[in-house]
């Protein structure tokens, strides 16, 4: 599955801890990042990681332009909900399109945690089946 991994400065810390604690997890699956969140999940794991632009440059655009070729599996984007963000509309656009595609989408950790664990019991393999049509 491939898997976008995303967080605001703010909750940088955080993605950083859930990839090192689902690390097994992840080693299974292909991941993608905005620039700065992956670097950062780069050097705390042994994960390989491909990196777009700083989410500010267009990385949350381009990430979404997977997204809208129905490429992307499960998108765990940790948004600062307390901090303004010059590029909203782009982090908008990135969730109407999850929606339009029906993509499961995390905005914390919670949400981010039970994803995960369904997607190790096999519960989000009917993305493939979408991969096949
Ligand atoms: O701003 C972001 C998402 O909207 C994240 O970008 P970085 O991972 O480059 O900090």
């Amino acid at each position: 599955m491939k898997i976008a991994l995303i967080a605001h400065d703010r909750m940088k810390e955080e993605i950083v801890q859930l990839a090192m604690a689902y690390e097994n997890i992840f080693h299974e699956h292909e991941l993608f990042a905005t620039g700065t969140t992956g670097q950062k999940i780069m050097d705390a794991t042994s994960l390989s990681v491909t990196r777009f632009l700083s989410g500010p440059l267009g990385g949350d655009q381009q990430i979404g332009a997977m997204i809208a070729r129905n490429e992307m599996d499960l998108i765990i984007f940790l948004r600062d909900p307390l901090t303004a963000q010059p590029h909203e509309p782009d982090i908008i656009a990135l969730l109407r399109l999850c929606d339009v595609h029906k993509i499961p989408f995390a905005t914390n950790l919670g949400t981010a945690e039970v994803l995960l664990k369904a997607l190790e019991r096999g519960e989000l393999n009917w993305r493939e089946v979408v991969h096949e049509e």
